[in-house]
């Protein structure tokens, strides 16, 4: 582990310089209130016995860290979608003869359906929102073309790639699958003609009996009249019959049996279930499309030289799909409403995320990214290798801190290949946490999972807000019990999915529950899989005055939990506690975030 973060080189801190900051006035802003609500976590109740301290950024002028509350960037976000996919179905198969000069019966010449078109999904960069799917609901992809005589294939029909951002999970619902259902419904008609069958071996047995007995034709002729209408063909409804046809031919036509059809694309068994975790590298098939029917010329026998059918294409699959996205963000910022952390991403990163002096100013997620370059005072991340040591490891150059070794972390590199420098990395704002959020209470609780994936986990603590200690643990305790509450969730579904119902397709009241051979799900949800993330304090506003008393606490009950004197903010056992550190900064004024940048690669080395 590299050293603990350096102290900065440049002078800004009250703190650290209270002489310089004594002198700043105490205005408060006129008809903006400071004060936060009453829900906000006790941390915050703090701050309104405190005296009157100056909160609002009248001295500070007008920039792009201090910007006025029109100033923002709008996005469009949804981060959940329910979809319904529909894949094409395919085309039916022509019935044509060849007609020619001299040559009144040519042979069948009915081209076969074109197949329906399949559904797939594909994860890309690029892409940060499901809002576009959510307003679509429904997509459908092309269908097949009906067959043309002279042999003419229908053209298959359009293929349809869902593109969604990266971090998206997509879980089956509903399925309608009509080749199950016809399925079902072959098995029906076929009992029925059994049935029909041995109606008919009983009646020419009693007929040849009569025969035999002398009892006259009549009486045969009496049980042949008792026989029931005969039974549609169980694939009539599979076929296309020529229009023209006369109802004698009708009454004659002899159906074949289908001729069994390799599908191209195997549809995927339910229930589908994608973390889309990373760029799908092709797309991935959802749906896949019905088969096109066949022309009459697949049925020419030598008793049926001209067949006046041909089949009807395969109807297609009906999906129904909830995707969700978790944003693939490698550090996530969770703090206080309004401790500052929008305009921390905007000291960051390039956002232009919405900053106001009040609770919820940010209502949806906001990802930046911080660009790594050597024009801007930013650390440059290079390989190890090219400074001649060990290839999976790179240093950072930079001129405040001195060089420290970073892995290649989220650089996709092969085995045997150079590692790639690591240009940037993506930080998640959400909206601000309070007291109760895991219980859904605030807008918090709908945003954690965003920064449930993400490798850093940032608490961002305004100074001036009260006690920073009791804000960390209040952070903490909502995160640690919100891990819990997720790991539940998974824990229930994972036993949903262990249950299956087993039947033959046929008669589904004759079925019986399965308990899929999967191992046992964890028994105690723990809430590790956040509280074991790495993560740091970051503490704003440390321009305003007399928070550095408040500042040295939080430092100190840190450096209590490093050494093991104080448990896990979050209480949880186990969890991350190898070098918990507060940086004090000051976003408004740009100051400290070399700080900020400089840990995180640390801490995502880990
Ligand atoms: N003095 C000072 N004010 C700051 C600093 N950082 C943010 N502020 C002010 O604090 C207020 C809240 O900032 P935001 O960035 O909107 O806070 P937030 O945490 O994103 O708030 P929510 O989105 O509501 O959760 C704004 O008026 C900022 O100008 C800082 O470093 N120093
Ligand atoms: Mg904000």
């Amino acid at each position: 582990m590299p050293p603990r973060c350096p102290p900065a080189s440049v002078v800004f801190l009250p703190f650290l310089y209270p002489a310089l900051f004594r002198s700043l006035p105490r205005v408060p802003r006129a008809g903006l209130s400071t004060s936060t609500p009453a829900s906000i976590s006790s941390a915050t109740e703090d701050s309104r016995d405190r005296p009157e301290s100056p909160t609002t950024n009248d001295t500070i002028p007008i920039s792009r860290l201090n910007p006025s509350p029109d100033d923002y960037a709008i996005s469009s976000f949804a981060d959940k979608a329910k979809i319904t996919i529909l894949a094409g179905g395919g085309g039916h198969g022509c019935i044509s003869f060849l007609r020619e000069a001299f040559l009144a019966n040519g042979p069948a010449n009915g081209g076969d359906g074109g197949h329906g078109g399949n559904i797939y999904i594909q994860a890309v960069q690029g892409e940060n929102s499901l809002h576009k799917l959510a307003r679509r609901r429904i997509i459908r992809a092309g269908r097949g073309k009906t067959g043309q005589g002279s042999n003419r294939g229908g053209a298959r029909g359009e293929d349809v790639i869902i593109q969604v951002p990266i971090g998206t999970v997509v879980r089956e619902i509903d399925r309608i699958d009509p080749m199950v259902e016809e399925n079902v419904l072959y098995h029906q008609a076929r009992e029925k003609e059994r049935e029909y069958e041995k109606l008919v071996r009983e009646a020419e047995a009693a007929a040849r009996a009569s025969e035999e007995t002398g009892i006259g034709e009549s009486t045969a002729l009496r049980l042949n009249m008792d026989l029931p209408e005969p039974p549609e063909h169980p694939n009539a409804h599979k076929f296309v019959l020529y229009p023209g046809m006369s109802s004698g031919e009708r009454r004659n036509l002899s159906l074949p049996r289908l001729p069994i059809r390799e599908r191209l694309f195997a549809q995927p068994d339910p229930p589908i279930h994608l973390d889309l975790s990373v760029a799908s590298p092709r797309p991935i098939l959802l749906a896949a499309g019905g088969l096109g029917g066949l022309g009459n010329p697949h049925f020419v026998s030598k008793d049926r030289p001209r067949p006046l059918f041909a089949t009807k294409g395969e109807r297609a699959i009906r999906m129904q799909l909830e995707l969700e996205l978790k944003l693939l963000a490698d550090v996530g910022f969770v703090g206080l409403p309004n401790a500052g952390k929008s305009t921390l991403l905007r000291a960051l990163t390039r956002s232009r995320a919405r900053v106001g002096n009040w609770a919820f100013t940010t209502l949806q997620p906001n990802i930046g990214t911080v660009v790594l370059d050597n024009h801007k005072g930013r650390p440059i991340v290079k390989p190890k290798s090219a400074v001649g040591s060990s290839p999976s490891h790179s240093v950072i150059h930079d001129a405040t801190f001195g060089s420290v070794v970073v892995s290649k972390q989220h650089s996709q590199v092969q085995i045997g290949e150079a590692p790639e420098p690591l240009k940037r990395f993506t930080i998640a704002d959400i909206p601000g946490l309070i007291e109760g959020a895991h219980l859904d209470r605030g807008l918090g609780i709908e945003f954690l999972r965003h920064v449930e994936r993400a490798s850093v986990l940032a608490f961002v603590i305004d100074l001036n807000a009260g006690d920073a200690v009791k804000a960390v643990k209040s952070l903490w305790t909502e995160v640690g019990l919100y891990a819990r509450m997720r790991e539940d969730e998974e824990r229930e579904r994972e036993t949903s999915e262990r249950i299956d119902w087993q039947g033959d397709g046929v008669n589904l009241a004759r079925g019986r529950m399965v308990v899929a051979d999967l191992p046992e799900p964890v028994t105690q949800p723990t809430g590790l899989h956040i509280a074991s993330k790495p993560w740091f304090v970051i503490a704003t506003k440390g321009d305003l005055p007399e928070t550095e008393e408040n500042f040295n606490n939080l430092k100190t009950y840190l450096d209590a939990v490093t050494d093991g004197k104080e448990p896990h903010p979050s209480n949880v056992e186990h969890a991350w506690t190898e070098d918990c550190v507060a940086i004090p900064v000051s976003a408004i004024h740009g100051q400290g975030v070399d700080r900020i940048i400089h840990w995180t690669l640390v801490l995502l080395d880990d």
